[in-house]
Parts: C-alpha cells; structure tokens; sequence
C-alpha cells in the first residue's frame, strides 16, 4: 500500500478545495493511504499531517480557500528545517507529494527532491496565471468570473453617476487578470506592467468621445504597473475633466465559490498529478496545454513567464 500526501502552498486558490477532495476519492479508488499536509511547507516541517478521510472532504467543493491550508515559508529556504520535513514524511511512511502551488513552491519541491529524493508532481495554482508552460492555473477562472462581476457591478454605478472608475486588479508582476476582464469587458483602458503605457496617448481620444456623448470611462489597471491607482484617477479628474474613484479589488478575487471550470479542472489535474507519482515521475508539473495535459519539468516552469502576445496585441 503507498501513501501519497497532498499540500497547498503560497497563494490559496478557489478549486484548492475541491482538488483536495477528489485526491482523497481518487487515491482510496487506487488502493492508496492519502495524507494532508495542513499549513503549507510549515505544517510540514511541524509535522502538521494528517490521514486524509471523506469525512474531511465532505462537503468542501462549494468552498473557496484550501480546507487544509497555506502558507509561505522562510524555514523551508533552510536545509535544517528541510531535512526535519523529510524525518516527518518518513516517519509515515510518505515518499511522494502532490503539491498545489506557484513556480515558488516548485523550486521549493526540487530542492527537498534534490536533497531527499522525495518525489513530488505539481498542480500550477495561482489566479495570476503567470506559470510558464501552462495555459492555465487552477483558480484562475474563478478569479476571473469575481472580477468580471465586481466591474460590471461598478459600470452600472459609473454610468448613473457620469464618473471615471479605475479598478486594481491582482497579479503581481503579471497582468494577466486585468488583460482578460479588460477585453471582456468592454473597458476602454487597460494598464498592465508587461505593455509601456503614456496616459497622454488617451487624452484627445477620451475628450473626443465625451464631446460624442461618453459619460464614464472603466479603467483596468494591474497591481503591478509602476504608478498608484489613485495617480490613474487624479489624472481622469485633471486632465480628462471627470470625477473619478478607484476600487482596488484586492483579496476578494482570490475566494469565493468554484466556477464550474475550476472544478473540473481540479478533477483533472490531480488525476494526472496522481498517476505520474505511481509511474513513478520523480518530479514533474502537470500542465495544461493546447495539446491538452502533459508533464513537464521543473527547468521549464519556473522560467519567467510571458503573456500571450495575441493577446497584448489586443490592447
Ligand atoms: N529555492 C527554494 N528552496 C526551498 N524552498 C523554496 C524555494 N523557493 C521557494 N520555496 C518555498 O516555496 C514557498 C512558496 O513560494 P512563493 O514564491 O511564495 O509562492 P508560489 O508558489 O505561489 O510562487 C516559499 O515560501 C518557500 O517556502
Ligand atoms: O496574500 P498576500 O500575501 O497579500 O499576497 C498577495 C499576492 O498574492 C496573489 O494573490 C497570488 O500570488 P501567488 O499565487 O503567486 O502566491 C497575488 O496576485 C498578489 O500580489
């Protein structure tokens, strides 16, 4: 009998909850002992892990968050700490993981396998969706949906009022999220740190559709873009002569209930993130590809990750 354990690391994500469920399901079909590791890399140097139960998952898959946890580490970035990880899996007898995380918590992963040969497969998670050599990241849909809620949400506010709304999105360094709900959105900007932008470039377009009769603007804007929100805002009400507000959604995009996709998308992964550990990958990320999923090494997804050109081209 084998027993595989399953942890969340760095950002949690909707569909965290129900991967967790379906690994337990889909390990017991298999005839094998699953474990949670709770609180990330954390739990697992404080030996936080636990046998995995159906009565632990039940009823979890309508739930945002991850049922068992996360966290980030600096004690994992330590080989003292790392090496009191590997006593704890051996004293269960665990020689495998499935980790649901970031690049971060992959690099992560092939060191402790570098250090202990514990074999691990990854499930890309993070609804910034900005993992090299996958489409697609687990949570990423939902985010997406919360997101496209909140602006349609405010256009109404902005149409009644005649104001300019600027509203943050997350992802780090990556603009993917404000890309996406930007285009399917129907905003009429998009700021984003991968694309140099000059607010000057706007300004006769903006007073030429208010003088046609526009009486709001949205406004997209990334985190990670070098200027403030409220710059983006001051810079509507001085120069484009509207009154403006920002929103910055924040954690918000980051829970809520599992979309549909995200969902399934959870059942997929960890079957295959199951199967490569009884093939006996040693270590390998499960990612989603036009060609559908394959594996692929920890060499490739921890590379810097580029938005999709045809996309930016969009803008
Ligand atoms: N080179 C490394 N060696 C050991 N652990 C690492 C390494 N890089 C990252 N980690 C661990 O992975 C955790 C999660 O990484 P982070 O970048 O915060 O999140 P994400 O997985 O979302 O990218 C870190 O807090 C750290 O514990
Ligand atoms: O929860 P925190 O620590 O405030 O971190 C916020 C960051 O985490 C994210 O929500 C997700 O990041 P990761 O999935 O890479 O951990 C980013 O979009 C955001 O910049």
């Amino acid at each position: 009998m084998k027993n595989i354990a399953i942890m969340c690391s760095g950002g949690d994500v909707s569909g965290m909850n129900p991967a967790l469920k379906h690994f337990v399901e889909y390990t017991k079909s298999k005839n094998i002992t699953p474990y949670f590791i709770y609180n990330g890399y954390e739990g697992l140097i404080d030996n936080h892990i636990e046998e995995a139960t159906y009565k632990d998952v039940a009823g979890i898959i309508t739930r945002g968050g991850t049922k068992i946890g996360s966290s980030r580490s600096k004690r994992f970035l330590e080989y003292e700490y790392r090496k009191v990880a590997k006593e704890n899996l051996d004293n269960l007898g665990i020689d495998s993981l499935v980790v649901l995380g970031g690049d971060g918590s992959f690099r992560g992963l092939h060191q402790f396998y570098k250090d202990f040969g514990i074999k691990f497969c990854g499930i890309p998670s993070t609804i910034d969706n900005d993992i090299n050599g996958t489409e697609y990241c687990l949570g990423v849909d939902t985010a997406l949906n919360i997101i496209k809620v909140a602006i349609d949400s405010i256009r109404d506010t902005a149409s009644s009022f005649k104001r300019a709304f600027v509203i943050e999105t997350m992802g780090r360094d990556c603009g993917y999220l404000a890309l996406i709900t930007a285009l399917t959105s129907g905003a009429e900007m998009c700021l984003i740190p991968e694309v140099e932008y000059n607010l000057a470039d706007y300004e006769k377009k903006f007073k030429k559709e208010i003088e046609d009769g526009r009486t709001y603007f949205i406004a997209i804007v990334a985190e990670g873009i070098k200027q403030d929100s409220s710059e983006i805002a001051k810079w509507f009400e001085e120069t484009i002569g509207m009154e403006a507000r920002v929103n910055v959604l924040g954690h918000m995009q980051r829970g809520g209930n599992p979309s549909i996709y995200d969902r399934l998308m959870a059942y997929k992964f960890v079957n295959y993130a199951v199967d490569a550990l009884l093939k006996n990958q040693n270590e390998s990320v499960v990612c989603y590809t036009k060609k559908g999923f394959v594996y692929k090494n920890i060499d490739e997804v921890t590379k810097p990750y580029r938005l999709d050109t045809e996309l930016i081209k969009s803008l």
